[in-house]
């Protein structure tokens, strides 16, 4: 038997699903045995796979988060491209089946994809719906300010220590927030032409959302919960009754929350004109390592194959709110009525399609832009604990950025 390693992010209700998953791979045939570890946060799991990979002893199988893309991308000879595994192992693969807001964020200019979606989401805005009721918001916030006006009457009704808050600063208050309001984060169309591309993400629709926030914070009406999703037991916990984070929550928040919870979209200034645009996708692809045997990519081939089937796709965004990776999942969920009994579930869907995508909202690809999302969160921090005031922390942010870009793309060149 020839063993698969797959490293992975996971926790949860997601860490199930992926031990479910190679479990019946590994029951469905005897030549391969997928084998999972899970390896920390995303950040970790990418760190963990590049030192392997030099020292020579990287998985089959590596998670990475979609900000990870150009990293991967960029890394020569550590990856093999999954358009060409699939050709080589002879295993059925067409990438018009998937989504296409997903493909295109996985593949290159010529439309060859490089890495196989997995686990694609949305960030979407959580809500309690019994604690807004107990605190007399009548209607589910729908805009920026309506949810600063919602989170003073949570505040005021006894929720002292968050009246909103989200997960993955970086994504919710820049990346998600340019794209919904169709504003650049950077030129190029957010670095997918070409890496030579310049942060933009300090204009003043940004710096008046961060402002708002930093106002909202000094008595926790806002309360920022970090860089990642290590937080996001605030929600279900009840603490925080307003929570922008994934729609990849789903799992642990049906699992945990003992409330009437829902899902809508992100909010959005009123007075910026095309708001709300459509949303990007976030979550994790599968990269294929290079270096192995053609034995262990036919293992590969054939386990990806297993996962794109449509009932497991299908069953796969139901139970974890991450997004049907193909368009007949889609379709599937939806000719079954499955949306009208469980909208939660399409939320991330109709935020991705709500318009057709600009320059602004296609997606984003920038060189380490792991490293990026961790300046992007510091100045966002100093900030909130009135350090500086907006526009320095975002002129740092856009300055300290385009330096790290520009270190990238000598590495590439
Ligand atoms: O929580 P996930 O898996 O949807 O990922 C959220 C962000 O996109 C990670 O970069």
């Amino acid at each position: 038997q020839t063993e698969i390693h797959w490293w992975h992010a996971m926790t949860g209700a997601n860490n199930e699903v992926v031990n479910r998953l190679a479990d019946e791979f590994n029951n469905s045939q005897k030549d391969y045995k997928v084998v999972v570890s899970y390896k920390g946060q995303y950040a970790d799991t990418l760190n963990a796979g590049i030192a392997a990979f030099r020292a020579g002893n990287a998985p089959h199988i590596l998670q990475v988060f979609e900000v990870g893309t150009a990293t991967m991308m960029g890394a020569k000879g550590a990856i093999k491209p999954v358009y060409q595994l699939m050709a080589e192992a002879g295993e059925k693969f067409d990438p018009k089946a998937y989504l296409p807001a997903i493909t295109g964020y996985y593949s290159t200019a010529k439309g060859e994809m490089l890495s196989f979606p997995f686990n694609s989401s949305s960030m979407v805005m959580w809500i309690n719906k019994d604690e807004l009721k107990k605190a007399g918001v009548n209607e589910i916030p729908k805009t920026w300010p309506d949810v600063f006006e919602a989170a003073k009457k949570l505040k005021a009704a006894g929720h002292d220590t968050c009246g909103f808050s989200n997960a993955w600063a970086s994504w919710a208050h820049i990346e998600q927030f340019s794209a919904w309001h169709n504003v650049p984060m950077a030129t190029k169309a957010n670095g997918l032409d070409g890496f030579d591309t310049e942060m933009k993400f300090n204009s003043p629709l940004h710096v008046r959302h961060l402002q708002n926030l930093i106002d909202l914070q000094k008595d926790k009406t806002y309360d920022y919960s970090g860089r990642d999703s290590k937080s996001e037991g605030r929600f279900t916990s009840g603490e925080c009754a307003i929570f922008l984070t994934s729609s990849g929550f789903y799992g642990n928040v049906k699992a945990n929350a003992k409330f009437d919870y829902t899902s809508t979209m992100m909010p959005y200034y009123p007075d910026v004109q095309g708001a709300p645009q459509n949303s990007i996708i976030g979550g994790a692809s599968l990269w294929v390592m290079g270096g192995k045997s053609a034995e262990e990519y036919k293992g590969v081939a054939k386990f990806f194959a297993f996962l794109s089937d449509t009932d497991r796709q299908a069953k796969l965004h139901q139970e974890s709110g991450y997004l049907p990776i193909t368009k007949a999942a889609y379709e599937k969920t939806k000719a079954s009525g499955f949306y009208e009994k469980n909208p939660v579930l399409e939320t991330p869907l109709k935020e991705l399609t709500n318009k057709e995508p600009t320059e602004n909202s296609r997606g984003l690809r920038f060189g380490n832009m792991v490293q990026i999302r961790d300046v992007i969160s510091e100045e966002i921090e100093a900030a909130l604990a009135g350090q500086k005031p907006a526009k320095d922390a975002l002129d740092a942010a856009v300055s300290r950025s385009n330096q790290i870009l520009r270190q990238f793309e000598r590495t590439v060149r």
